[in-house]
């Protein structure tokens, strides 16, 4: 194959372009590329060059590329593990290639990452990984890179991922050498380290590094387990609201019309623990609620318990998705979405009987379902949130009224986003109670630390959520 002039990109060849200017879409795509591993290279380029989320690009270019579900699954197992071992690959190709990253041009980089993944991961031959991504970078970056590319991948042919991480990491600190094996940066060891016992932490981390299963969760009152099962989906593993499904879930109809989600169980789990809390009636109230998962669930569970519900979010567009997941429920229920800071509340103190604050967080908890993130955020992201994290649950005590619960939940087991938050709130305030929030989960084991909820994936199988409940005296 050879690549013919319209292939190059018309950035110049530097990979570094909007990739808009060679077209997302079916349109234009370089001549002679393997389409799946063109969209992997696509997406990785819109993740590297402009920031791009990896969920989204995925989709988004899946969408409109459309092809056959083995290319696309391809594709997909393509990109999203190069994302996620990115820094141990870097180390290989640096390794490898006998020079540093930053003498690599970046859409070139990405290539050898492709490249890398389907040597050291993926059931492909050597030379067809080598080939197809020496075709891949004539047709995208140009003929002259192609030797270099050639000998790089020829060089990490020549051992497996443990051989290279074995030899880069001889005479290292342990949990250095653990973060090169498990592919996470060192601060994520040290954070998991912080928290679990020293035979889970090498599990913990390697179930970041699974895809999970997709979790559907019903909209109570509007569809059943049952609904989902006949239709193909095998039961939850701990959600009583929960079916797992491997397909497309705009397929089921429950899915389609809005009766149903995709939602991880640990989730549905905090937000169970909360509506099965002791606590006065009134009105619930989700603080941060956009896109809408748990307001979806509970909205459901407040009807059950004829109790009015509002969702606030701080982002327009993202209150309007936690519209879209509520649409389903009947328009004459008492349900209100609004968009609203939480920090600056728009209703009176005293009005809620229950309230979940799922506040923004690092998000470490679920690294599994969002494969590039490891490598975009720093210590410092988790020091800088705790304020708000802190002001948020202020807000959401405030919003409670006598004998009202509130449910302070994190998608992170970082401490400092989960019980820091917590104890410093409480020791603020002289009319709270720190629930026993695990045994209202009498159904999942071994997720209690004292009486918070934490989740893990290689525990749970779920993202790993956090949750405290807090009680005002009545
Ligand atoms: C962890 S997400 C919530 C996820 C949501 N509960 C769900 O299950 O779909 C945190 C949300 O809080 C929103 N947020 C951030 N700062 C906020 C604030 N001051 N007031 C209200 N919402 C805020 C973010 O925009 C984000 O949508």
């Amino acid at each position: 194959m050879s690549p013919d002039k319209s292939a190059a990109p018309r950035d110049g060849g530097n990979g570094r372009g909007k990739l808009g200017s060679r077209g997302r879409g079916r349109q234009s795509r370089p001549r002679g590329a393997d389409p799946a591993r063109l969209l992997a290279f696509d997406a990785l380029r819109a993740v590297h060059a402009e920031d791009a989320y990896a969920n989204l690009i995925l989709a988004e270019l899946l969408r409109q590329r459309q092809m056959p579900a083995r290319d696309a699954a391809f594709a997909t197992e393509l990109f999203s593990g190069t994302c996620r071992m990115q820094g141990s690959y870097d180390a290989i190709i640096e390794r490898a290639g006998g020079r540093k990253l930053n003498s690599l041009q970046p859409a070139v980089l990405d290539l050898l990452r492709l490249g890398t993944h389907q040597l050291l991961a993926m059931r492909v031959a050597d030379h067809a990984a080598v080939s197809a991504t020496v075709e891949l970078a004539a047709a995208t970056v140009g003929r002259r890179v192609t030797g270099l590319i050639n000998a790089i991948l020829r060089k990490i042919s020549a051992d497996d991922y443990g051989g290279w991480v074995t030899k880069i990491s001889n005479g290292w600190p342990a949990p250095d050498a653990l973060a090169l094996r498990t592919a996470h940066p060192r601060w994520i060891v040290d954070a998991y380290a912080d928290l679990l016992p020293q035979t889970e932490l090498e599990p913990a981390l390697r179930a970041n590094n699974v895809q999970p299963v997709s979790s559907l969760v019903i909209r109570p009152g509007l569809a059943t387990v049952q609904e989902l099962l006949d239709a193909g989906a095998r039961p939850g593993r701990h959600s009583p609201y929960a079916a797992q499904w491997t397909g497309d879930p705009a397929l089921l109809p429950a899915v389609a019309e809005g009766r149903a989600g995709v939602q991880d169980e640990g989730s549905q789990l905090v937000a169970l623990a909360l509506a099965r809390a002791e606590a006065a009636d009134g009105p619930w109230l989700d603080l941060c609620a956009g896109p809408g998962g748990k307001s979806a669930l509970l909205a459901g569970l407040a009807r059950e318990h004829g109790a009015a519900f509002l969702a606030g979010e701080i982002a327009a567009h993202r209150a309007r998705l936690v519209a879209a997941a509520l649409r389903a429920y009947p328009q004459s229920d008492e349900r209100l979405v609004i968009t609203a800071d939480g920090t600056r509340p728009a209703w009176r103190p005293g009005s809620f009987a229950r309230v979940i604050a799922d506040v923004p967080c690092s998000g470490l908890g679920a690294l599994r379902r969002r494969p590039e993130s490891r490598w975009r955020r720093d210590a410092d992201a988790v020091d800088q949130l705790h304020p708000l994290q802190k002001s948020l649950l202020h807000n959401a005590i405030a919003a409670l009224r006598p004998g009202g619960v509130v449910a302070y939940v994190t998608c992170s087991p970082h401490r400092l986003e989960t019980e820091a938050v917590v104890t410093e709130v409480l020791s603020e305030h002289d009319d709270l109670d720190l629930l026993d929030a695990p045994a209202l989960l009498p159904e999942v084991e071994d997720a209690a630390v004292g009486r918070f909820i934490q989740l893990w994936p290689h525990r749970h199988g779920t993202d790993a959520m956090f949750a405290a409940l807090l009680r005002v005296s009545g």
